[in-house]
């Protein structure tokens, strides 16, 4: 049976630059974390419809991995041929709703495997391209870095050098909604970060900007997410930060004892 890993995601950080229709243009630094994985298998089965078995909060048809599914066998009829005799299973372990991009590496992970199995000889650029269309996460796990610098809606992505981070993640059972944190962020506390400020940002090693920045600065999503999901501040402590829209919570542990 073909396995893959489907990391987690943090952002560092998240400065919101501009609108963009009604989505958010944006400048962040995401990080894979490498202790926390869902598992992507395609096991041999002969299957009538495409099948998608695992732990979700959503019917198949609004999955992320169906998307990518749909997407992908208009592109290659050796797609739909593939999943007659094959069936996706995903060990999930990634809180959803948690700004952990759980559902968005699904679907990158999965457009990797197939592009693979099926030889469609797909470029990370190509696939990045259908990628955006399932999700503004998306691109950034078909890259498949350890850390990069994220911008636009999240469809442009340029590798980080930095070390491979040690990062602990706490998920509060809040489900944070990211639209409507998202238009809370617009109605109440809308700010566009300089261009200028997010290329000094862009030159620092994750570890920098944490040293750097307070919770509510390092992510713009932070304040309007507490605004709407008050508990979120039993849970704000020296040294951890907040994750995209949440409700995780993250901090890094390198050379800490
Ligand atoms: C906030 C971030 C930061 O990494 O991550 P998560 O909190 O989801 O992990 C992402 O931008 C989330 O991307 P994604 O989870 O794909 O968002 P989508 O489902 O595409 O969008 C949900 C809704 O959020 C708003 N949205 C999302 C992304 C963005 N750049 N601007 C937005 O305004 C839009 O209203 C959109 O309809
Ligand atoms: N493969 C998937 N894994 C997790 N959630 C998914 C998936 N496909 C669709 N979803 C839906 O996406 C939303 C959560 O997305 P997810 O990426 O896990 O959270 P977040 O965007 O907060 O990181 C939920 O509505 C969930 O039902």
């Amino acid at each position: 049976m073909l396995t893959k890993k489907s990391y987690a995601k943090v952002n560092i950080f998240l400065k919101i630059m501009g609108k963009r229709d009604n989505y958010h243009e944006l400048s962040s630094r995401f990080v894979r974390v490498h202790s926390l994985f869902d598992i992507v298998s395609f096991k041999k089965e002969s299957c009538t419809e495409f099948t998608l078995e695992g732990n979700f909060g959503c019917e198949t048809k609004k999955n992320t991995i169906y998307k990518a599914y749909l997407l992908l066998k208009d592109i290659s009829a050796k797609v739909e041929e593939y999943f007659k005799n094959h069936k996706v299973i995903v060990d999930k372990k990634i809180p959803e709703f948690a700004g952990l991009g759980g559902g968005s590496s699904n679907a990158a992970t999965f457009m990797l495997m197939v592009n693979e199995e099926c030889n469609l000889g797909l470029s990370k650029d190509d696939l990045c391209e259908i990628a955006v269309k399932i999700g503004a996460d998306v691109p950034f796990f078909v890259y498949e870095y350890d850390s990069a610098n994220v911008s636009g809606i999240g469809e442009k992505i340029e590798k980080f050098e930095e070390e491979i981070l040690d990062i602990e993640v706490v998920t509060p059972a809040i489900m944070c909604n990211t639209g409507e944190i998202f238009s809370a962020f617009r109605d109440k506390f809308y700010s566009e970060f300089k261009e200028c400020e997010a290329i000094k940002l862009y030159k620092l090693k994750s570890t920098e900007i944490l040293k750097e920045h307070s919770i509510s600065e390092a992510n713009d999503l932070y304040k309007p997410a507490k605004s709407i999901y008050k508990e979120l501040e039993k849970y704000e402590k020296k040294d951890w930060f907040f994750s995209g829209s949440g409700s995780s919570f993250f901090r890094i542990n390198n050379g800490k004892k």
